[in-house]
C-alpha cells in the first residue's frame, strides 16, 4: 500500500458541478481535498472564499488541506478552523512572525504547514522545522492552476528531506503545481509525501481513474525500490 498521499486541488474542478466533483474525490483513492485560497494581493488571482469553503466542507468526507495564498493569514486562522479545515498552510513569504502563526494554527486544533515559493530556500525553515507538520514546496509560481512544473523542485525536495532528517522533524513534504504522472515518481524518490494535482486530475477524461493511477504509480515505485 502506498504511503504517498494524493490531494486533488479543487481549483481545477467544475464550479458549476462542485458537489459532483467533491463527491468524486470522496469516493476515489484520493487522501485529502486540497483547497486553494487566493486573495489577489499576495498572488495575482482571486479564487474563492468562506462561503464556498463552507459548501465544500459540508460535502467533503476527507481531510481539508487548506493552502492560504493571502497576506496576513493570522486574521483568519480561527475562521478556517471553524469552517472545518484540518490542515492549514501559510506562505513563508507572508509571515513575519512565522513561529507565532504556526502556534496559533495548532492552538485551533489544525495541522500546521508552511509553503515556499519556487525561489525561497528550504534552509530558511531550519529553526522552525521541528514545529511543522507539513512543508509545501510550490513547483509553480502560486496563483494559477494549469502551469508547467518547475524542474528544480526535485533538488528542493531532496534538500528539504535532508533538513527534516537532520533535524529529527516529522514534517511531511507536499508538492503543489504541475504535478502529473510524468513527475510523480521522481518527486517521491526525492522525498515527497503528498502530491497535489489539479488540472491533471480534473481535466482528464476520467478523474477517478486518473487519481487511482496516480496513487498506484507511487505504490509501484515504492515496491520496486524495496
Ligand atoms: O496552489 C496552487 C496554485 O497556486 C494549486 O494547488 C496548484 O496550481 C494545483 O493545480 P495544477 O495541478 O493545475 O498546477
Ligand atoms: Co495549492
Amino acid at each position: 500500500m502506498s504511503k504517498t498521499k494524493i490531494a486533488p486541488s479543487l481549483l481545477a474542478a467544475d464550479f458549476g458541478n462542485l458537489q459532483r466533483d467533491i463527491e468524486m474525490v470522496n469516493k476515489s483513492d484520493a487522501d485529502w481535498h486540497h483547497i486553494d485560497i487566493m486573495d489577489g494581493v499576495f498572488v495575482p488571482n482571486i479564487s474563492y472564499g468562506m462561503p464556498v469553503l463552507k459548501t465544500i466542507a459540508e460535502h467533503a468526507t476527507k481531510p481539508l488541506d487548506v493552502h492560504l495564498m493571502i497576506v496576513d493569514p493570522d486574521r483568519y486562522i480561527k475562521t478556517f478552523a471553524e469552517l472545518g479545515a484540518t490542515h492549514l498552510t501559510v506562505h513563508y513569504e507572508t509571515c513575519p512572525h512565522l513561529h507565532r502563526t504556526i502556534q496559533a494554527i495548532k492552538a485551533e486544533g489544525m495541522k500546521a504547514g508552511v509553503a515556499l515559493n519556487p525561489h525561497t530556500n528550504v534552509n530558511l525553515l531550519k529553526n522552525i522545522i521541528k514545529d511543522l507538520d507539513i512543508v509545501l514546496i510550490m513547483s509553480v509560481n502560486p496563483g494559477f492552476g494549469g502551469q508547467s512544473f518547475i524542474e528544480n523542485t526535485y533538488d528542493k525536495v531532496y534538500d528539504l528531506k535532508q533538513l527534516i532528517k537532520d533535524s529529527d522533524s516529522s514534517a511531511l513534504i507536499e508538492v503543489d503545481g504541475g504535478v502529473n504522472a510524468k513527475n510523480a515518481k521522481a518527486l517521491i524518490k526525492a522525498g515527497a509525501d503528498i502530491l497535489v494535482a489539479g488540472s491533471f486530475i480534473f481535466k482528464s477524461e476520467d478523474p477517478t481513474k486518473t487519481i487511482q493511477e496516480l496513487k498506484k504509480s507511487t505504490d509501484k515505485w515504492s515496491i520496486f525500490e524495496l
